[in-house]
């Protein structure tokens, strides 16, 4: 029968709880009278039976418990007791019994062993020492179920880390991963464990991650944001590039760890820890940028930054090697004209295919850079001999001269090319490059299309054209050109029906200069466009000042530069000028040359026509000195030919025969043109001209061209 005895004041909740069994009342009742005032709650059982109920009903502490009862051993209690989730712990209380029954009572997990008879302090000191280890037992299960908690906590912050979180042993060999280093690497985690970092590491990059793996500082200390490329199974989820799976850069810090010693110390190194992070993305951008910053986006060729390194490094070599290299500098002929009558995107289009031919001629440790525009730079790096460079730029012009398709566009164009050779024409970058680039200049000079090695007289001819350039420059702004006019005659009447317009230059130095000798520079340096301007206002202004008085006015003939004819505002200057002096379109004639035709012939016709449109006739100048323009000139809105002077001076005899000069009159009257001939120096020529349906001429023979005051004159008289 179970009693329950409170055997203090305070509240049975906080008092550890004390089962007593004994089948013998008597010691139950001395036991139950010893723990008295002790501050336990105490409930008794006198039987195995009752201790069985007690504890079915009850959580308990500590269980006094008497072995040899009658009904349920002390045995069968505790096989009861130690099926329960929450065990109270057992003081085996007894009087003298077998070994084997105090194994058994051991082997159940009997805390302490009391035997009859003991005095109060004993059962007192037992009682406290079994509670106290069982408080210390509890908290320390509450610790380490704590520490369960904690562990999971961490385990889940670092398998949740967008970050490769490692451990390395003193070998080098991981002995921690986390699941992101999982995914980051395509492996599973069993594959890295044990594996050696080399083994996933980039080839090149092994002796620089040798010091971070052997990290053995920590703290400020310790390796930080270091950059590695280590190699990726297949089908990382990072990155969706089929191409760049294998490879990716991680930037990482890495700490050193240790374990104490006895001497703390020397702790002892066990191996590195840290943590990595996937940075390819950046990185590739990175490159894109480093990329953008030395290549030309159009071509994607070198730029010109990339292209002095390149030239650098390749002259520190040849001067190791005492060899020779060769810098060439390209400029396309004509370029601005595809741009001008094509538009910009074919010309980037052209550019980009010259790039691929260029490209196509050379080796692979030539350097192929564009400059901008359409300048192109290359440097041959270990030349055999002048004669390996002179190859290439032949084979360079030999594959421009091939047509480019531009959308359908064939075009034709051509490319002027100077060669400088390291160490001769130059010792220094810059130098070079200058050298090459005045070769260049002087291929244009000499009429384009073509190669030449720099050689110093150039240098002279170059100081000259700079010098004519500044010259020209300021004969405009100090009036230094002027406009000469020659009559043009009807050789019927005797009367001048016309002038043509043609320009001098009055040097303060040189005196008068003829226009053969400054126009074909002034065109190069584009000098032609402000001059031709000038040339349009200033015959206008003539015209005006000449007047209209008297019989028909006169028709005034001036000669256009096809560069000025490509320039976008020559059409509205015209237009301009004949409105600001009023004067009637039709008394003007452009004249143009052939070779105008051939150059790009639709731009020239609508050019044209919108002159026409305007009531300006357009002549056909020196005809027949050109490529043969046949074709096109009934494409032309032409109103006049003018036969060439060289053909004219052919005439010697009156009753001979000149068949050009037959041929061009009969073109003339078949299109139905006005036909003038010029450079007329004899009574000859003048008659066979009549003779022959050719009555408008111009010539020394009537007269020389002339400054206005003197054109005036002669109108005048
Ligand atoms: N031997 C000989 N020559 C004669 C005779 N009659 C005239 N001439 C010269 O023949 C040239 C005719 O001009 P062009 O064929 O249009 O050829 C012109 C024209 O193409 C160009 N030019 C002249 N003035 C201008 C101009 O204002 N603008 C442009 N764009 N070109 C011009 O320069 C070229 C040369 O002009 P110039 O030296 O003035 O030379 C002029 C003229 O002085 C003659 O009986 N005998």
């Amino acid at each position: 029968m179970p009693t329950h005895l409170d055997a203090s004041a305070t509240p049975s909740s906080h008092r550890p709880r004390l089962l007593l069994v004994d089948d013998e009342p008597r010691v139950l009742a001395s036991l139950q009278e010893m723990l008295k005032g002790s501050g336990y709650a105490i409930t008794t059982a006198d039987s195995g039976t009752a201790a069985l109920a007690c504890l079915a009903e009850m959580r308990f502490d500590l269980v006094l418990l008497d072995l040899l009862m009658m009904d349920v051993d002390g045995h069968q209690v505790m096989d009861f007791i130690n099926q329960q989730d929450t065990k109270a712990d057992v003081i085996v209380v007894s009087g003298t019994v077998g070994i084997e029954s105090a194994i058994g009572a051991l082997k159940r997990g009997a805390h302490d062993y009391l035997r009859k008879p003991f005095s109060r302090e004993e059962l007192l000191r037992t009682v406290d020492n079994a509670l106290r280890q069982r408080d210390l037992q509890q908290i320390n299960r509450r610790m380490v179920a704590a520490l369960a908690l904690s562990e999971k906590k961490y385990r889940y912050l670092v398998d949740a880390s967008p970050d490769m979180i490692y451990m390395l042993g003193h070998e080098g060999r991981f002995t921690y991963v986390n699941d992101r280093a999982c995914q980051m690497l395509g492996y599973e985690r069993e594959e890295l464990l044990g594996q050696h970092y080399t083994a996933l590491l980039h080839a090149e990059d092994h002796e620089r991650a040798l010091y971070v793996f052997n990290e053995r500082r920590v703290g400020e200390r310790a390796s930080r944001d270091v950059e590695l490329r280590v190699t990726c199974r297949a089908g990382p989820t990072h990155t969706h590039d089929a191409a760049d799976t294998s490879v990716i850069t991680i930037s990482l810090n890495a700490i050193g760890m240790h374990r104490e010693k006895r001497d703390p110390h020397t702790p002892t190194y066990v191996g590195t820890y840290g943590i990595a992070r996937d940075v390819s993305a950046r990185k590739r951008a990175e490159a894109v940028i480093h990329h953008q910053a030395y290549h030309d986006i159009l071509t994607d060729l070198p730029n010109r930054v990339l292209f002095k390194d390149r030239l650098g490094l390749a002259m520190l070599q040849a001067r190791r090697k005492h060899t020779e290299l060769a810098v060439m500098f390209i400029d396309l002929d004509r370029f601005k004209l595809v741009n001008d009558t094509l538009g910009h995107g074919h010309g980037d289009k052209l550019l980009q295919q010259v790039a691929l031919r260029l490209k196509d001629c050379l080796r692979k440790g030539d350097t192929l850079a564009r400059q901008g525009g359409d300048e192109f730079t290359i440097v041959l790096p270990d030349l055999r001999s002048r004669d390996d460079a002179r190859v290439v730029a032949d084979k360079f012009i030999e594959r421009l001269q091939q047509p480019f398709d531009l959308s359908g566009n064939e075009v034709h164009i051509s490319a002027s090319i100077g060669v400088a050779i390291y160490p001769e024409h130059g010792e220094s970058i810059d130098e070079l490059l200058r050298n090459a680039d005045i070769a260049m200049y002087r291929v244009k000079d000499l009429g384009k299309n073509g190669h030449a090695f720099y050689d110093p007289s150039m240098h002279d001819a170059l100081h000259q054209n700079v010098a004519l350039e500044q010259h020209l420059r300021r004969a405009l702004e100090r009036n230094e050109l002027e406009m000469y006019y020659q009559p043009q005659i009807d050789a019927a009447s005797g009367r001048i029906i016309g002038a043509e317009a043609l320009m001098r230059w009055n040097h303060p130095v040189r005196g008068l200069i003829m226009p053969g000798e400054f126009l074909p520079f002034a065109e190069e340096s584009g000098l032609i466009v402000p001059i031709s301007e000038w040339m349009i206002d200033t015959l206008c202004r003539d015209m005006a000042h000449w007047g209209t008085d008297g019989a028909d006015p006169l028709t005034l003939s001036l000669n256009l530069s096809p560069h000025y004819l490509d320039h976008s505002k020559f059409f509205e200057t015209m237009r301009n000028a004949l409105q600001r002096y009023d004067i009637g379109p039709g008394r003007i004639a452009v004249e143009i040359t052939e070779n105008i035709c051939i150059r790009n012939p639709q731009y020239a016709i609508e050019q044209l026509k919108k002159l026409g449109q305007l009531g300006v006739s357009v002549a056909i100048d020196d005809f027949g000195t050109g490529y043969s323009s046949l074709a096109y000139l009934h494409r032309f809105p032409i109103h006049t030919i003018k036969i060439d002077q060289s053909f004219v001076q052919q005439i010697s005899d009156e009753d001979g025969h000149y068949p050009v000069v037959l041929a061009i009159i009969s073109i003339s009257r078949g299109l139905n043109l006005d036909l003038v001939a010029e450079g007329v120096e004899t009574e000859v020529q003048a008659r066979y001209l009549r003779a022959h349906g050719c009555s408008t001429m111009q010539g020394f023979l009537f007269h020389r061209p002339m400054p206005l005051g003197g054109f005036v004159n002669v109108l005048n008289s």
